[in-house]
């Protein structure tokens, strides 16, 4: 792959100024039980945050909350101390399939968002930063193909390279990487981490996958089913919030020769495993 250009971080950057302040969130789909309830978190800028929890817990739910695509029932969610009501160009989204427009390019379909984001710009410079980030995922030389002429891998970098373009204030990642094969998703988790930690981009991910959330991580939410117990139904709720004490500089290879990763890990897969869905 040719050497990446640098990338300028998003600004304005403050790093360690809360960004995100998630204030008691919950939803109900009446009749039933609620799905979670009592979701409270903060994310500070620069931050990477990892969710995980089984299937069905309200990952997802949240992520399209914090993107304004889906309401709560309950509580607030709030970006740079706006409550967020609706989408924005300030916020990034990927999904699992990668929501390309199939009738333009790749070119195309990135510069729409850019031109969105910045109607003012000419030509040119919404070229320039379509180029940009094309590069910086790798995809230089695919950059006038349709997205029908790419493979998944390639597919779901043009969707990174989209959401990064637009140069949000949060990124919201929603198991980007779940439908790849497992080398295309290690070459694209290494990408990924290279891209963050250059564009200090703060990002809130969504993963099933342990070790992507140890390698990834600053932090890592583990969020819990709702479940019936002796004492009632419990809503689902996040129960811990781990910080990653691994140093920031970690690669996927290095990971498990790195103090502190085996006892993270088990930490981590024990909750999965007994304490975060009824049995
Ligand atoms: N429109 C809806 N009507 C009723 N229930 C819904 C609706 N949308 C989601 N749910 C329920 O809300 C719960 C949370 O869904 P959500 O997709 O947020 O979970 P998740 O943790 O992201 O799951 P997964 O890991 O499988 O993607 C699920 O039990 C789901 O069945």
């Amino acid at each position: 792959m040719p050497p990446t250009p640098p990338v300028p971080p998003v600004p304005p950057t403050d790093p360690g100024a809360t960004l995100l302040r998630v204030e008691g969130l919950a939803k109900a789909y009446v009749p039933a039980k609620p799905v979670f309830a009592d979701v409270s978190f903060t994310m500070q800028r620069g931050e990477f945050v990892c969710i995980i929890g089984h299937s069905g817990c309200g990952k997802t739910t949240i992520l399209n909350v914090l993107a304004g695509l889906d309401t709560a029932t309950g509580g607030h969610a709030f970006m740079d101390g706006r409550e967020i009501v609706g989408p924005s160009l300030t916020r990034g989204v990927v999904f699992q399939s990668h929501a390309l427009m199939p009738w333009l390019t790749v070119r195309k379909n990135i510069a729409f968002a850019v031109e969105s984001r910045w109607p003012d710009w000419s030509r040119k410079q919404v070229d320039q930063q379509v180029v940009r980030f094309v590069e910086l995922v790798g995809l230089g030389a695919a950059i006038d193909k349709k997205p029908s002429q790419l493979s998944g891998g390639m597919k779901q970098r043009v969707g990174i390279a989209r959401a990064f373009a637009i140069q949000p204030r949060m990124l919201l990642l929603d198991e980007p990487f779940g439908a790849l094969d497992a080398l295309t998703r290690g070459t694209i988790q290494d990408e990924l981490m290279r891209i963050v930690r250059q564009t200090q981009q703060t990002v809130f991910m969504i993963t099933h996958d342990v070790d992507e959330a140890i390698l990834l991580a600053d932090r890592i939410l583990l969020m819990r089913n709702g479940s019936e117990t002796s004492s009632g139904y419990l809503p689902g709720n996040i129960a811990e919030s781990v910080a990653n004490p691994l140093p920031r500089e970690r690669t996927r290879a290095g990971l498990h020769h790195l103090d502190g990763y085996y006892a993270l890990r088990n930490h981590i897969v024990d909750f999965l495993v007994t304490r975060a869905k009824a049995t």
